[in-house]
This record gives C-alpha cells, structure tokens and sequence, in this order.
C-alpha cells in the first residue's frame, strides 16, 4: 500500500486529479469509481478547474457510484443520486448517461444490486476507484462486520453513520436505514484504489485501515489486500500513524521504476 502524507486537504485534492487525469490520458474512455461525501470534493473541484480550463476532457468516461441510501426519493437533495449529478456530472462535464447509481427506490433491491455488479462488469471494470473513509472505518457503505467478498448489497447503516450524516438532513431521524453499496469484493475488483482523508476526525480510522490488522472491523483495512491501493491524506488525518515518518521517506525517495 503506498501511503502520502500532504500538508492539507488542497494538496490531497491536487494529487487526486493527477490520479484521475493520468487514467484519462492513457485511456479517455475510463470508468472511474465515484465517491460521494466530503472526502473527495475537493478532487471534483480540481479536476472542474481543470476541465473549465480546457486542460482536461472527461466527457468520455464512464462512472459507478459507490452507493445510494435506500428509500430516500430521486430528487431528495442528499439522495447520492442527486449529488453526484450535481458535485460530479455537471462540474466535470461528465456524459450522464455513462454515469450510474445504484437504484435505492427498485422494487426488488436484490435484483438491483446484482444487476449493478453485472453493469460494472459489463464496462470492463472499474479503473481507478476514489473512496472516503467512514470515522468507523468504512468504505462505501460497507460497516464494520462487512464480509472482505462481498458484492452489492443491502445494509443496515451503523448508527454511527447515521450520526455521522445526520448533518445533511434536517433531523437524525430523516437519515435512512439502509442503503445499497458496493461490497468490499466489488471494490476490491477496480483496477486501483485511491482512499483521500483530511482532518483529525479520520486519524483513527485511517490508523486502523493502514497499519491496524487486516479485520473487518475496520472494512477500509481490505485495501491491505489489493495491489495497487494508495491512501492519500493531509497532516490531521495522518496524526495516528505509527509509521508517518516512514511513508514521508519513502515519498520523497520514490524509485524511478516504481508507477504512481
Ligand atoms: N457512504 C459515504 C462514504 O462513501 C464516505 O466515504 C464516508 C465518509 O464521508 P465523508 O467523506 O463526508 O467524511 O461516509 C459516507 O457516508
């Protein structure tokens, strides 16, 4: 796992977009994996700058997101549904007809969320793969307990989560139950994972996933399996790690063989 200590959350945003751009220059018609959430705002917001500069074009690839909570309505301004067109597909110039979500309002949930694995599959799988972190360690929605194999499913929110988002509804008691997310074997299937934290509120959880056991306990420290995983965060979310010193060397003493 590489693992890159920035001042601050504008330098994470940056380093994200060269992430996403990189995969774009090597193949305008990606699909990205899209996260939803503060974590990742400000890599949408770089990569709008970029594209309202002219510099980049994403009008090619294709995008999944991580996750939809069940129940909540289309237009419901926090369905993620409705973030994604509104922080992703507008401000990148995104085709939205390449863009999905999993369906929390279908009839048979079940039935969705396997057709939403088939969709993955159908485009080729999932290139790069931005994720925020859960304060209980999750990725997607995948809670603590979530099987390292699973797919797309339904889940019952932590109420942890449910605190934790609470901040976007009008009342704890609006934030849905459920939800729909890609399973931790799902995640593991995109070609490469990049997890971006900011601020002290994460420093455990990014502890845990990092350097804690490999423990479903801590969903995000699946990326311990994966071979090409980068977790990217600013000074406050790396206060917890053991080995911060460490991955400062190695960053600034990356071999010349060695790929993003
Ligand atoms: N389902 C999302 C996750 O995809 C996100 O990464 C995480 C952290 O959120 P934030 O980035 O706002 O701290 O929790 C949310 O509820």
């Amino acid at each position: 796992m590489e693992v890159i200590i920035l001042p601050g959350p504008e330098e994470v945003g940056r380093l994200g977009a060269d992430r996403v751009a990189a995969v774009v220059a090597r193949n305008p018609r990606a699909v990205l994996g899209l996260a939803t959430g503060s974590s990742p705002t400000g890599i949408y917001a770089e990569l709008a700058r970029r594209v309202a500069a002219g510099t980049l074009d994403l009008s090619g690839v294709s995008g999944f997101a991580l996750d939809e909570y069940v129940g909540i309505p289309a237009d419901h301004p926090e369905s993620y549904s409705a973030v994604i067109d509104r922080e992703v597909v507008g401000p990148l110039g995104l085709d939205p007809a390449r863009v999905r979500v999993p369906d929390g309002r279908a009839a048979d949930l079940a039935a969705a969320a396997e057709e939403y694995d088939a969709a993955i599959a159908a485009a080729g799988g999932v290139d790069l793969q931005l994720l925020g972190i859960g304060t209980n360690g999750h990725i997607g929605f995948n809670e603590p307990t979530s099987s390292f194999a699973s797919r797309t499913r339904i889940k019952t929110l932590a109420p942890r989560t449910r605190t934790d988002n609470a901040r976007f509804f009008a009342s704890p008691a609006e934030v849905p139950t459920h939800c729909l997310t890609q399973g931790l074997g799902t995640i593991l299937e995109a070609r490469e994972l990049l997890l971006v934290a900011q601020g002290e509120g994460k420093a455990d959880a990014v502890a845990a996933a990092v350097e804690g056991p490999l423990s479903s306990m801590c969903p995000a420290s699946a990326l311990q399996l994966h071979r090409r995983a980068s977790v990217v965060v600013d000074e406050a979310a790396a206060s917890r790690l053991r080995l911060a010193d460490y991955y400062r060397f190695t960053h600034e003493h990356k071999p010349r063989w060695q790929g993003p």
